[in-house]
């Protein structure tokens, strides 16, 4: 298993006082497999993403992913677990502004120590940004920069791609189109994929469906075969 969720409970504290959002999570990801992870607002999807990819703890419970639990490393630790293991593709794309194009495709490859220029030149063919290499992301459209930010996380090659309403701020055509060049890529990669979104639609498209209502998992659908 990449990913391993044993237990995991998770509160915040608010003016109103503690606010549990996730209660209890079992949840367990093969290398290779794509997981929707749908609900409703405030249901706790984002906060879980953040707790596998680190960036936050769990009150309660154990996350292992590549074979190492979080929980039990120091924020450098962890930091270089993202590094080498996750990439994140979020809504908002997160490029970096004074780097062009190409050096942002290039960036999370070259900080895993796995750039490989072969690897970068077919994914900007597939993405279609051989044009824009030399631009600056304000020059490019939202989805012109989802699929830099998409082309920059798989460059690095990660076991593990953790998503965020990844086409949340595009129009459905753009979308769609964005997404399915997305999942062909991340299969290609070999890449694991936990994708928060809120379409019905794309997360049919996933080998696996999970909902939660509550703080707990409500529903697991395995995708028919
Ligand atoms: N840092 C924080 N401090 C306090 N409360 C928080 C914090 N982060 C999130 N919350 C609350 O936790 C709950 C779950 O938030 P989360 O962002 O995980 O939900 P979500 O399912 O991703 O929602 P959405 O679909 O709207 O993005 C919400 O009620 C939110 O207000």
């Amino acid at each position: 298993m990449l990913v391993v969720l044993e237990d995991v409970s998770k509160s915040y504290r608010t003016a109103e006082g503690p606010l549990t959002v996730l209660q209890g999570i079992d949840l367990s990801l093969d290398s290779g497999q794509s997981v929707a992870l749908t609900g409703e607002s405030g249901s706790g999807k984002s906060t879980l993403l953040h707790l596998v990819a680190g960036l936050d703890h769990p009150d309660h419970g154990r996350i292992i992913v590549d074979g190492q639990e979080i929980g039990g490393l120091d924020d450098k630790g962890r930091a270089a677990l993202r590094r080498s293991t996750v990439g994140m593709v979020f809504q908002q794309f997160n490029l970096i502004p004074s780097l062009t194009v190409a050096a942002n495709l290039a960036f999370h490859a070259r900080l895993a120590g796995r750039f490989d220029a072969a690897w970068q030149q077919a994914l900007t063919a597939r993405l279609g940004l051989e044009q824009l290499l030399a631009r600056y992301p304000e020059q490019l459209s939202g989805g012109q920069q989802q699929r830099v930010a998409i082309g920059r996380t798989l460059a690095a090659r990660p076991k593990l791609v953790l998503a965020d309403e990844p086409t949340g701020n595009l129009d459905e055509a753009t979308g769609d189109a964005v997404m399915a060049l997305m999942l062909s890529l991340v299969a290609e990669t070999g890449s694991s994929l936990l994708m928060v979104t809120h379409s019905h639609r794309l997360a049919g498209q996933l080998d696996r469906r999970i909902h939660l209502r509550s703080g707990r998992i409500d529903q697991s659908v395995e995708r028919p075969a």
